[in-house]
């Protein structure tokens, strides 16, 4: 795949008091892994969110799959959110059959042995979950769809920094490169960065760079972690 998964113009976005994107003009890569970096409070997530279409930008326009209308996102987009969005009073099997009525690209069985991997338990109830095991939880519920674009707003924050790697080993062999792409937001980039095929900056509401992660070091001299120390310090 070499096309663009995302192309978006001119997206901006208010709250009130804060300039939250002031403008972001970007086309993301299909079939590949993008990290957005940035820092607190740069717009990442707000940048995530409208793209995932759980809120509205004021003006701008998206195209996500050759598709501008946001009725076919849903399918589209596989979405794990910084927050805890999970109905605390359900169990994790609940929780399961929750998604598989609300997604027909929701594989179970994958689910059961991503859970495995995890080291959770069907009978467990979500509002008595450690919150790195609800940030495992969340990450089985994205990789067990095969939605085209997968969306990761911090999906190791709150996972010890043990396990990370073994959860990243996972996401990537779960990875489906020729129909799905990846985009992550995160600020561990030390795990992370060899795992990026492409990179984003952002800071204040506004996009300083997008390039394929190789090309980048290969220009600079120098790793992603170390250039994000030297733009964002
Ligand atoms: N619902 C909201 N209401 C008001 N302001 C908001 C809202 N959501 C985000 N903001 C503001 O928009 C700006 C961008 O926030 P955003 O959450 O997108 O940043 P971020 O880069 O994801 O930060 P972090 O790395 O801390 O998660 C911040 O100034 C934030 O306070």
């Amino acid at each position: 795949m070499s096309e663009n998964i995302i192309e978006i113009s001119g997206v901006k976005k208010k709250f009130p008091g804060v300039e939250a994107l002031k403008g972001i003009d970007l086309n993301i890569p299909a079939g590949m892994i993008t990290g957005i970096v940035g820092p607190n409070g740069s717009g990442k997530s707000t940048l995530l969110k409208i793209i995932s279409g759980l809120i509205v930008k004021d003006s701008g326009q998206i195209k996500i799959n050759r598709k501008n209308k946001y009725q076919h996102l849903m399918q589209d987009i596989a979405f794990l959110p910084e927050i805890n969005h999970l109905y605390k009073w359900m169990t994790i099997s609940e929780m399961i059959r929750f998604h598989e009525e609300q997604y027909s690209d929701f594989s179970p069985k994958k689910a059961e042995e991503l859970l495995n991997f995890m080291n959770l338990k069907l009978d467990q109830k979500i509002n008595n979950l450690s919150k790195g095991m609800v940030a495992r939880l969340k990450l089985v519920l994205v990789l067990s769809r095969s939605a085209a674009v997968i969306i990761l707003d911090e999906p190791l924050a709150g996972i010890d920094p043990a396990s990370r790697e073994r959860i990243l080993e996972t996401l990537i062999g779960e990875f489906d490169s020729d129909n799905q792409s990846i985009i992550l937001a995160t600020h561990e980039i030390i795990e992370a960065e060899r795992y990026l095929d492409h990179v984003i900056f952002i800071e204040n509401g506004k996009l300083l760079l997008s390039a394929n992660a190789d090309d980048l070091r290969a220009e600079k001299g120098k790793s992603i972690r170390e250039l994000i120390g030297e733009v964002f310090e």
